[in-house]
C-alpha cells in the first residue's frame, strides 16, 4: 500500500536529495531567511569570524546539495541547525537576527516534521 514507506525508499539518496530541495526552497522563501541567505560578510562584520568558526548559510547549503553532500538526514540537519546556533552565539536575544533564527528554526523543524524527517 501507498502509506508504507518501504526502508529504500526511506533512505533513498534521490528521495532524500529532493525532499531536503523542497524543504530549503520554502526555508529561503521565509521572510526570516534574509540575513542567511548568503555568508556573513567579514567586509561587513568584521569581527564576525573571531566568534565563529563553522559559519553556514543557505546559498553553501545549496551548493552543498547540488554536489550530493546530504546523503543523510543528519548531515542537513547539522548544517541547518548550524545556521541558527552562530547567529544565537553571535547575536543577543532582542536582535532581529536573533528572533528571525528562532522563527526559522521553528519553520524549518515544522517543514521537516510534515516530510516524516523528524524521527
Ligand atoms: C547579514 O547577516 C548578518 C549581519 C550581521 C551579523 C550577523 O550575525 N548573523 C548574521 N546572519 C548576520
Amino acid at each position: 500500500p501507498k502509506h508504507l514507506r518501504y526502508s529504500e525508499e526511506l533512505n533513498d539518496p534521490e528521495v532524500l536529495a529532493m525532499q531536503f530541495s523542497n524543504i530549503l526552497q520554502l526555508v529561503k522563501n521565509h521572510k526570516c531567511a534574509w540575513p542567511f541567505l548568503k555568508p556573513v560578510s567579514a567586509a561587513e562584520v568584521p569581527d564576525y569570524y573571531d566568534h565563529i568558526k563553522y559559519a553556514m548559510d543557505l546559498k553553501t547549503m545549496s551548493d552543498r546539495l547540488k554536489a550530493r553532500y546530504y546523503v543523510t538526514r543528519h548531515l542537513f540537519k547539522a548544517d541547518m541547525n548550524r545556521i541558527f546556533t552562530n547567529c544565537k552565539i553571535y547575536n543577543s536575544p532582542e536582535t532581529e537576527y536573533y528572533q528571525c533564527a528562532e522563527k526559522l528554526e521553528i519553520y524549518f523543524n515544522n517543514k521537516m516534521k510534515e516530510a516524516g524527517l523528524m524521527e
